[in-house]
């Protein structure tokens, strides 16, 4: 079964407590335990060090009102704090990070609200462009259905970046069994 991690970023933080709710799922042929982070309680300075969701974390849905621009602006520390370089101790983890980014998807919510709109859809559009991130906008109040399509977006696009790494991986175990086999197999060759 595959582990998916997903942090739920942005939002007004209403007070509620931080909370993880988890889910077994069957996507694209595979058995998933999809793990959703919302760390909704948290005040808007904690959550800019986003270093323990960093590590956590394959994937981020980062969510900002189309009618409040500084949720927007929030929205978009958030992506630039996602996006920079991570650094770390592990050699073969830096170049990990390089290879495979992480999936983030960007929604504008309270679609239902565009009359009062304070951030354009093109903003939004461009934000995630220019970041490498999906987009979409929707009412959560009013669109279950593509709430449901969003969730269901971006793990498909982790299950893509799974498979990535995996592809990438420099030598796995299989390589490194072939090579000693090559060496001793010379060896014993010309004994
Ligand atoms: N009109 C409208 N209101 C919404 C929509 N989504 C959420 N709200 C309202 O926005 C407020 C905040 O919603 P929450 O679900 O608590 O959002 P949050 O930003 O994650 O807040 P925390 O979980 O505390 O961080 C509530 O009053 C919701 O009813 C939407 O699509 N349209």
């Amino acid at each position: 079964m595959n582990d998916v991690k997903l942090a739920v970023l942005g939002g007004e933080g209403t007070g509620k407590s931080e909370s993880v709710y988890s889910k077994h799922l069957y996507l694209e042929g595979k058995q998933l335990n999809l793990e959703i982070y919302d760390p909704c309680s948290q005040p808007k300075k904690a959550k800019f060090s986003l270093t323990s969701e960093l590590h956590w974390a394959d994937g981020f849905v980062i969510v900002y009102d189309i009618s409040d621009r500084s949720s927007f602006a929030f929205a978009k520390a958030l992506v630039y704090r996602i996006r920079e370089p991570q650094t770390s101790h592990c050699k073969s983890c830096v170049l990990h990070f390089r290879a495979v980014e992480s999936a983030v998807l960007l929604v504008g919510n309270k679609q239902d609200l565009c009359h009062v709109r304070e951030v354009g859809w093109e903003e939004g559009q461009k934000l995630a462009l220019d970041n490498r991130c999906q987009f979409c906008e929707l009412s959560a109040a009013e669109q279950c259905l593509e709430v449901e399509m969003m969730f269901i977006r971006i793990i498909k696009d982790i299950l893509t970046n799974f498979k990535l790494k995996e592809k990438r991986r420099p030598s796995g175990s299989k390589s490194m069994a072939k090579l000693i086999n090559n060496v001793f197999g010379k060896r014993r060759k010309s004994v």
